[in-house]
């Protein structure tokens, strides 16, 4: 189990925070929640038409406070939006109210998962790699700093990926002494 109030995973878009989340909470026994669909729910819109409505700034806000919201509570597996770390009032919120996962993923990888997504506006656009590396060079130190630890499901699947991911939380509890 968790040690820490809850389990928050990090990381660039297409990580798998959503997809591993998913199937760790399953694992956990916890319910997983997805900030982004949180904000998609409250707003009656797409995170697409926020960001068409309201630029990035509209939307960053809306993220701000569902994660203020959402870390009111305890026991949940919190898939996050891979730039909500740009925040330094983020950062140290996640850092105090879960144990933190950076999940990693390759550009490659990014890109194949990716290829067929039109839900996310950042890669709206063609030189989607180049986005990507610079987000990556922006935002790599930004997942270390609020990192309790970090992972890399490498060619795994999600749902192998979560349950690797399990074994290697519940290693690093028993090293910690932060077992429940
Ligand atoms: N480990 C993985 N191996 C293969 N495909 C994956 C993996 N993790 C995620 N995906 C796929 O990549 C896409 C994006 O995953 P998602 O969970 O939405 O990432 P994130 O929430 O980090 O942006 C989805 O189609 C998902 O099925
Ligand atoms: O990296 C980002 O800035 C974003 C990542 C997305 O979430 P995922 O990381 O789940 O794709 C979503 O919050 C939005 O499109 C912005
Ligand atoms: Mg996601």
């Amino acid at each position: 189990m968790n040690p820490a109030s809850n389990l928050i995973l990090v990381g660039p878009m297409g990580a798998g925070k959503t997809s591993v989340g998913r199937h760790l909470a399953g694992l956990l026994g916890l319910p997983l929640v997805d900030a982004d669909h949180e904000i998609e729910r409250d707003a009656g819109a797409t995170v697409a038409q926020l960001f068409e409505r309201e630029g990035e700034a509209g939307f960053r806000a809306r993220e701000r406070a569902m994660l203020a919201a959402l870390l009111r509570r305890d026991g949940l597996v919190l898939a996050t939006g891979g730039g909500c770390v740009l925040d330094a009032g983020n950062r140290a919120l996640l850092r105090q109210r879960g144990f933190v996962v950076h999940l990693q993923a390759e550009v490659d990888q990014q890109l194949r998962r990716l290829a067929g997504d039109r839900s996310r506006p950042l890669l709206a656009r063609p030189d989607r790699e180049r986005v990507l590396r610079e987000l990556a060079d922006a935002r790599t130190p930004l997942y270390a700093e609020v990192a309790d630890l970090t992972y890399a499901p490498g060619d795994l699947d999600a749902q192998a990926a979560a349950l690797q991911l399990a074994a290697r939380l519940a290693q690093h509890w028993q090293r910690t002494g932060a077992a429940a």
